[in-house]
C-alpha cells in the first residue's frame, strides 16, 4: 500500500501546447492517502483515463511528478509500480480453472504454492467463486468472469494501489449493487489504497470514502459524498451529484447579501463575497421548500420519485425544482417558494465564494 501524490502533474497527447485547453490533463495536486478507497469520477473525456495511465505507468505526464510514499515513480515502468488493475472487460484465461485464473498473479511472482492455496482460498470465499474454483473460466457468464478479474485484483498482498476502471460495464443491473456492496466491504478487509473509475455518481458514492470530481482535465473537488452533496465547491458539482442536480440561478449581491430578481434571498457566504459579476446562487431541490412567501413560482410539473415529488417550478426563464414528502398537496398553478440559508450558496465563475478560495 502507498500514499500516491500527485504534484504539478499535466498531459497534452499535443506536440507543441499552448493553451489550456490544449492539456487533457491541467495541473493535478492530489494526494490519495494511504489505504483510502477513492472514486474517480467525471463525464466521457475529463481525463480520467489520461489520469490512470499516468498513475499506472502507461503514460508519462509532459510536466510533473507521481510520487509512491515519497518516491519518485514518474519514469518507472508500469510493472515496477506494483499496481493491480481491473478493466471494464473480463481479463480471464478461459482454458484455466478460476483457482488457476486467481492464482496467475501470484504464481508469475513465484510465491510459494502453499501461500498460493491460502491467498485463492480467501479471495474466492470474499467474493462468492469457492464453489466454481474447479471449474473452467469458460463455463462462466459474464458477471462470472468479472469476479475473476476483480479477485485478480486483490489477490496480490504486495501493491501499491488496486485500479478499477469501469468494472462493472459488463455486469448485469440487478446484480451492480451486489457487487458495488462486495466492493465497499473488500476495501474495508483488505485496507489497500484503491481507485475506482466511474462516471456513475451512484457507484462512486457507495464505494468511495473520498470522491475525486473531474471536469475539462481539472479537480473541481476531492471530498467525502456528504461533502459534495452539502458544499459543492463547483456548480458543476452541484449539477453532476445529486438527482435532480442543484438548482443554479443568477443572483446579485449587494453590503453582503444575496438576492434573486431583487428578492433577498438569506445565504450562508454571501457576506464574503466582494465581487459583482459572474455571481450565481446554488441551492438543492432537498432544500426548497413552498412557503407563504418568497420567491413566486409557476408549478410546471410534479414527478413521482418515490417517497418524494420533485416539483419542477419556473420563474420566468428559470426552472427551479424541489422535493416534497410524498402525500403533501402541491397548488395547482402558482407557489411560493423558501430556500434554506445554510444550504444556499454563492458562486462566481462556477466556484464557490468563500475566504479560502483559491480560484476566487
Ligand atoms: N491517445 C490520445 N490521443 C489524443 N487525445 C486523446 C488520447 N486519449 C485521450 N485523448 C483526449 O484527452 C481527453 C481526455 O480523455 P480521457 O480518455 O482521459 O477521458 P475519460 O474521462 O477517461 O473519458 P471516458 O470516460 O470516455 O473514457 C479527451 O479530450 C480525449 O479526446
Amino acid at each position: 500500500m502507498a500514499k500516491i501524490t500527485l504534484k504539478g502533474l499535466r498531459h497534452s497527447y499535443m506536440p507543441n501546447p499552448s493553451k489550456p485547453t490544449d492539456y487533457a490533463l491541467q495541473q493535478l495536486d492530489v494526494d490519495w492517502e494511504d489505504g483510502g478507497a477513492y472514486a474517480l469520477l467525471g463525464p466521457s473525456g475529463c481525463g480520467k483515463t489520461t489520469l490512470l495511465n499516468i498513475i499506472s505507468g502507461l503514460l508519462t505526464p509532459s510536466h510533473g511528478e507521481i510520487l509512491f510514499d515519497g518516491q519518485d515513480v514518474t519514469r518507472m515502468q508500469p510493472d515496477e509500480r506494483h499496481i493491480a488493475q481491473v478493466f471494464q472487460f473480463p481479463v480471464v484465461y478461459d482454458t484455466m480453472t478460476v483457482y488457476d485464473n486467481l492464482a496467475f498473479p501470484l504464481r508469475n511472482r513465484g510465491v510459494a504454492e502453499a501461500e498460493v492455496d491460502k491467498r485463492v482460498r480467501e479471495i474466492a470465499e470474499m467474493i462468492d467463486l469457492t464453489s466454481t474454483l474447479d471449474k473452467r473460466a469458460s463455463g462462466l457468464t459474464a458477471d462470472g468472469k468479472q469476479k475473476i478479474s476483480l479477485g485478480r485484483g486483490l489477490v496480490r498482498t504486495d501493491v501499491n494501489v488496486i485500479m478499477f476502471d469501469e468494472p462493472l460495464t459488463v455486469i448485469d443491473p440487478h446484480l451492480k449493487w451486489q457487487l458495488r456492496s462486495k466492493l465497499k466491504e473488500l476495501h474495508q478487509r483488505v485496507r489497500t489504497t484503491m481507485i475506482y473509475v466511474t462516471h456513475d455518481q451512484t457507484e462512486a458514492l457507495t464505494f468511495a470514502d473520498k470522491v475525486v470530481v473531474m471536469k475539462d482535465g481539472q479537480v473541481v473537488q476531492i471530498g467525502t459524498p456528504v461533502d459534495l452533496f452539502e458544499r459543492p465547491q463547483h456548480t458543476f458539482v452541484g449539477h453532476f451529484i445529486g438527482s435532480p442536480g442543484m438548482n443554479v440561478l443568477p443572483c446579485q449581491v449587494k453590503g453582503g447579501k444575496a438576492f434573486y430578481e431583487g428578492i433577498e434571498l438569506g445565504s450562508w457566504n454571501a457576506s464574503a463575497c466582494k465581487y459583482e459579476e459572474g455571481l450565481e446562487l446554488g441551492v438543492r431541490p432537498e432544500f426548497v421548500k413552498l412557503s407563504d412567501a418568497g420567491v413566486p413560482v409557476e408549478i410546471a410539473k410534479v414527478s413521482d420519485a418515490g417517497r418524494f415529488q420533485i416539483v419542477h417550478t419556473r420563474k420566468g426563464d428559470h426552472s427551479i425544482k424541489l422535493l416534497v414528502p410524498e402525500g403533501v398537496e402541491i397548488p395547482e398553478k402558482h407557489a411560493h417558494l423558501a430556500f434554506r440559508s445554510d444550504h444556499t450558496q454563492v458562486y462566481r465563475d462556477g466556484w464557490l465564494v468563500s475566504g479560502d478560495n483559491s480560484h476566487e
